[in-house]
C-alpha cells in the first residue's frame, strides 16, 4: 500500500529533527521509503500566537504494515525525538501525521484515515503536490484540484534545505 506522511517542526533544531525522523521511520522492515518533497518554511497554523514557523514535509512510501502499527511507530519515533504534548496545536519539536494510507478510510479518533484536515492544509498539499504530482486524497480529489481554492502564501519553498533518503 502506498502511505502519505507529514513531517513538522517548530521547536529546536528543526532540519535536523526531519532528517533524524525520516532515518529513524526507515530504520525497521515493513516501510519502504518512496520519496520525500522539498521542504517549505510555513506559518504555524491554530494554537497559541507568537510560535516559531515550522519546516514541513511530505514523505512517500511503500507498506505492508497495519495502519495501527504505522501509527504506533510515528508516535514512537516523535517520542524519540523530544515530542511534549502539552497544549493542542502547541508547538512542537517533531510531528508525523498519517496523511493516506492505500485506500483506507477511517473515521476512529485515534486514527482516522485519510487525515481529517489534510484537504484544508496548505501546509501539507503544497509538498505533496511538489513529490507526486498526481496525488489524490481519497475522497476528497486530487491534491492539485484541492490546492486550487487554497491560499499559499503562508508556505515557502527552502531551497537550501534537501532531506536525503533515508541511510
Ligand atoms: N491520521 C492520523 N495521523 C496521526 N495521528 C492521528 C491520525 N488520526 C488520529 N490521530 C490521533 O491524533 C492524536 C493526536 O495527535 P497530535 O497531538 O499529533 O495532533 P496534532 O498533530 O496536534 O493535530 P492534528 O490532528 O490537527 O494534526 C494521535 O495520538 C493519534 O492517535
Ligand atoms: N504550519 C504548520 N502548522 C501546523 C502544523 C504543521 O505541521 N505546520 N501541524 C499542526 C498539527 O498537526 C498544527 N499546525
Amino acid at each position: 500500500m502506498k502511505v502519505v506522511l507529514s513531517l513538522g517542526s517548530n521547536l529546536g533544531r528543526r532540519f535536523t529533527t526531519l532528517q533524524g525522523a525520516l532515518d529513524t521511520l526507515f530504520d525497521a522492515p515493513g516501510l519502504e521509503f518512496v520519496k520525500a518533497s522539498p521542504v517549505y518554511e510555513t506559518d504555524p497554523v491554530g494554537g497559541p500566537g507568537g510560535q516559531r514557523p515550522y519546516l514541513n514535509a511530505i514523505v512517500i512510501a511503500e507498506t505492508t504494515l497495519e495502519p495501527r502499527t504505522l501509527l504506533e511507530r510515528a508516535l514512537s519515533v516523535e517520542n524519540a525525538f523530544g515530542r511534549e504534548r502539552l497544549e493542542r496545536w502547541g508547538p512542537r519539536t517533531l510531528d508525523i501525521d498519517l496523511i493516506v494510507v492505500g485506500d483506507v478510510v477511517s473515521d476512529d479518533p485515534e486514527l482516522t484515515l485519510p487525515h481529517p484536515r489534510a484537504h484544508e492544509r496548505a501546509f501539507v498539499l503544497v509538498p505533496w503536490a511538489a513529490a507526486d504530482p498526481e496525488g489524490e486524497l481519497p475522497g476528497k480529489g486530487t491534491v492539485a484540484g484541492l490546492l486550487e481554492g487554497l491560499d499559499r502564501r503562508g508556505v515557502r519553498l527552502r531551497e537550501d534545505l534537501k532531506l536525503q533518503r533515508p541511510d
